[in-house]
C-alpha cells in the first residue's frame, strides 16, 4: 500500500460478498481475501460469512498469530473512513515487518550454522590425522632413543 490508502465505506464493502469477489474490514482496513479464501487455515467458509462486514471481533476471537496480522497487509486494498494509525493497526505494520524480518533473519543463521557444519567437519578429518601422526611420530622417536641407547 503506498501513502495515500483508498478510502471505502461499509457500504461499498458491502457489495463484495461472494467466492469470486470477498471484501471484509479488519481494525479499518479493508481486505480482499479473494485470493486468500482457499489457503486460509479456518476454511473459507467463515470467511464468507464474514464477507462485506466488519469483523474485527470474529477475527480478534480467535487469537490470530503475528503472521496472520502480517497477511492482513498482504490483502490490505484500502481503509474504511474512520481508519487511523491507532496503536492495534500499528501493531499489524510491526507484524508485517516482523514477518519479513524473521525471514532475513532465518537466511542469515542459515548461512551461519552452515560455515559451522562445514568447519566441524574439518575438525573431525584433521584430528583424527594429528593424533594418528603424533602418535607415531611418539612411537618412532621412542623408539629411535631406545635404540641410541642400547647401542
Ligand atoms: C472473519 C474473519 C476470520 C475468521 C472468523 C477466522 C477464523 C480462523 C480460524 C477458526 C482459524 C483456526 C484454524 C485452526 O486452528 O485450524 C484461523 C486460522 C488462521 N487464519 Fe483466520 N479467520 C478470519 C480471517 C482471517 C484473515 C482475514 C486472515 C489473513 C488475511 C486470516 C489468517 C489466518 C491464518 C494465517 C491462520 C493460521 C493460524 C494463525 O496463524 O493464526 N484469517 N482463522
Amino acid at each position: 500500500m503506498g501513502g495515500n490508502p483508498r478510502v471505502f465505506d461499509l457500504s461499498h464493502v458491502a457489495l463484495h460478498t461472494t467466492r469470486n469477489d470477498c471484501w471484509l474490514v479488519i481494525n479499518g482496513r479493508v481486505i480482499d481475501v479473494t485470493k486468500f479464501l482457499e489457503e486460509h487455515p479456518g476454511g473459507e467458509e467463515v470467511l464468507l460469512e464474514a464477507a462485506g462486514k466488519d469483523a474485527t471481533k470474529e477475527f480478534e476471537a480467535i487469537g490470530h498469530s503475528k503472521a496472520a496480522y502480517g497477511l492482513l497487509l498482504k490483502y490490505q486494498v484500502g481503509v474504511t473512513p474512520g481508519f487511523k494509525h491507532t496503536n492495534a493497526a500499528r501493531a499489524e505494520d510491526d507484524a508485517g515487518e516482523d514477518t519479513k524480518a524473521r525471514a532475513y533473519v532465518m537466511t542469515g543463521s542459515a548461512i551461519k550454522d552452515d560455515k559451522k557444519i562445514r568447519c566441524l567437519g574439518a575438525i573431525e578429518f584433521v584430528l583424527p590425522l594429528v593424533v594418528a601422526s603424533f602418535a607415531f611420530w611418539y612411537r618412532y622417536s621412542a623408539g629411535l632413543t631406545g635404540m641410541m641407547m642400547t647401542e
